[in-house]
């Protein structure tokens, strides 16, 4: 057996369980193990409540004190579907072109979602200012430089989980700018001398050396 280090990257979402006050306790405790040796956190809000944002800060924001020291924050703003247009776009198929597309049966032209059958009237109260200033808080609180952090507007997203509007977006900046460290991690991990557990935790009979 080798000695255990933690994986080089993990990716992670610290969601806001909102409407569940029963999970939200239950999944409080595992958040900073979840979080431990992160290269990135994504803190998930809902754009339609705002209580959800300051939520996402009282509450979850400590849970990320077990992240690498060189992890780095998305502040993500979900349910875009239900405040702008743009992501009420359901994307297009990839794997077929135009031309591909059979006659017979055409791809439905893209329509705005309607709300979800029972669900309120919703709007906007957490604007893209509103995250930009909890990105510069969070930063604030992790004790990093703003100036050499990457900046709001790259790391801040709205998207859509029902849509997926800006999903692929998000996971692919992050993926771009933590595949870097990844790999470097790797080859440092790859370097670095591993103790041999084994020898250590073998019975007394079996010790090969002096080890403990
Ligand atoms: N319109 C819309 N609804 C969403 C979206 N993502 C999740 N929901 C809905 O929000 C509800 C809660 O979603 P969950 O996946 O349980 O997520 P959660 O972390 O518990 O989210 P909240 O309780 O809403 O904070 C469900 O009814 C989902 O269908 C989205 O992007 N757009």
């Amino acid at each position: 057996m080798k000695s255990r280090q933690a994986p080089c990257g993990t990716l992670l979402t610290v969601g806001t369980m909102w409407d569940s006050p029963h999970g939200r306790e239950q999944f409080h405790g595992l958040g900073s193990m979840y979080c431990r040796g992160a290269a990135a956190v994504i803190l998930t809000y809902d754009v339609t409540s705002w209580q959800s944002l300051k939520e996402l800060e009282e509450r979850f924001l400590s849970l990320t004190d077990t992240a690498n020291h060189d992890c780095i924050y998305a502040i993500v703003g979900n349910k875009a579907d239900l405040t702008d247009p743009r992501a009420q776009l359901l994307p297009a198929d990839p794997a077929q072109s135009p031309a591909e597309v059979p006659s017979a049966c055409p791809t439905p032209p893209a329509s705005p979602l309607s709300p979800p059958p029972g669900s309120p009237a919703t709007q906007q109260q957490v604007g893209r200012e509103e995250a930009a200033a909890l990105y510069g808080r969070v930063l604030r609180y992790k004790g990093l430089d703003e100036g050499g952090s990457l900046p709001a507007d790259r790391m801040c997203f709205e998207t859509s989980a029902r849509t997926g509007y800006n999903v692929d977006l998000l996971f692919e900046t992050l993926f771009d700018l933590v595949l870097p460290s990844i790999l470097r991690k790797r080859t440092e991990h790859r370097r670095s001398p591993t103790v041999d557990l084994e020898d250590c935790c073998e019975p007394p009979g079996r010790r090969r050396g002096g080890c403990c």
